[in-house]
């Protein structure tokens, strides 16, 4: 028999003014596992976590958790019942309660109890030395460690968390990521992450639901949303992209960089190449022609570099083709910044584009 989620979400709409910003949401996280909403601003992810915490109804579709209905059009758990944990970025810590009292805020029990389950809280944040202190003498990290203590202490079989580490600086911010997530995997709740940066989604996550316009467009481990993208806007999402263009002639697209192989396309329909700039390989002239072509690589393309900029652990070079005087951009690890006007040539390697129809 399959494992019960401990979160499910089934078809879960919701309309503004008609518009339906949450668009027949479908998800389920199991026991232990951090799931991801990754999309731009606006697709409609806090909405969703939302109507999860009961904070907003649904217009239709049902949440479920460890096989129980906790909400759907008719009946409804309120949201202090669900068990259920949030952390927001604007869930700041209570200026005017102890570290200890934050922690001990959604805490049931007795007084010693109480205490006993801070002192844990605390210890698994390592910030047990703190817990007679006030919010205002701990960094923005430390606050926000006790914030995850606080949500996690009433041990909710649920966490909800939108954008908790917007506000931390980017050095701050990946190792309260690595702890938070330490923490979150020891308290086996089913995690619900919103973020709109791919970065975090690709650190935190064991699975993420891409969406846009309301809707999940994909959903998988990280490796596969990156490396199997079901369009171009997923694979722009993650990274800058190159596209190049061409039309299907026999189950082939040929272009400036050789035939690519269009499985599946109709013939005669036009495609769309999309390469990320580490994937394009970079190579010298030779009094006018570059490089052998090969299967791995296909055929080089000579274009004459723009600019090169360092951008500390790779460089990038931009590049106008030859061809059709469009614009290829193509990254190299560590130091490389050939001179504005110098030519050079670039393959594509096939192993690493993805070919779409033509949006
Ligand atoms: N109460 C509301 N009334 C009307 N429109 C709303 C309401 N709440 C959200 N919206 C709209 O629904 C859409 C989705 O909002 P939502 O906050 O869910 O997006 P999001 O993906 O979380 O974006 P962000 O990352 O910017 O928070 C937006 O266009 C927003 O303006």
């Amino acid at each position: 028999m399959a494992a019960t989620p401990r979160l499910e979400i089934r078809n879960l709409t919701r309309r503004f003014d008609g518009r339906a910003v949450v668009d027949d949401v479908s998800l389920q996280v199991m026991p232990g596992q951090v799931t991801c909403l990754l999309g731009p601003s606006g697709c409609g992810k806090s909405t969703t976590l939302r109507m999860i915490a009961g904070v907003e109804m649904q217009d239709s579709g049902s949440i479920w958790v460890d096989g129980e209905l906790i909400c759907d059009t008719h009946f409804r758990i309120p949201p202090e019942r669900r068990r259920i944990g949030l952390m927001f970025q604007d869930f700041a810590l209570f200026p005017h309660l102890s570290v200890a009292e934050n922690v001990a805020f959604g805490l049931t029990g007795s007084a010693g109890e109480k205490r006993a389950r801070v002192e844990t809280m605390l210890d698994r944040v390592n910030l047990r030395r703190f817990i007679d202190a006030w919010p205002h003498e701990l960094s923005g990290g430390e606050q926000q460690r006790v914030a995850l203590a606080r949500a996690l202490a009433p041990d909710p079989r649920i966490m909800l968390m939108d954008e908790p580490f917007s506000g931390l600086d980017n050095r701050l911010r990946d190792e309260i990521r690595d702890t938070t997530l330490s923490v979150l995997k020891d308290a086996d709740a089913a995690v619900l992450l919103v973020t709109h940066e791919p970065d975090e989604a690709m650190r935190m996550a064991d699975d993420i639901a891409l969406m846009r316009h309301g809707k999940i467009v994909q959903q998988g481990a990280p490796y596969n949303i990156y490396n199997a993208p079901k369009d171009k806007e997923a694979v722009a999402f993650f990274s800058d992209i190159n596209v190049i263009r061409g039309t299907v002639r026999g189950a082939l697209t040929e272009t400036p960089f050789g035939q690519f192989l269009a499985p599946g396309v109709p013939e005669g329909q036009e495609v769309e190449i999309v390469i990320r700039p580490q994937h394009l390989k970079i190579d010298f002239d030779r009094n006018g022609s570059g490089p052998l072509s090969t299967a791995q690589d296909g055929t080089p393309a000579r274009g004459v570099v723009v600019r090169a900029r360092f951008m500390g652990n790779e460089s990038l070079v931009e590049f106008r083709m030859d061809h059709d005087g469009s614009i290829i951009k193509a990254t190299v690890p560590n130091v490389f910044l050939p001179r504005p006007g110098k030519p050079l040539w670039l393959t594509i390697r096939r192993d690493r584009c993805f070919v779409f129809p033509a949006s």
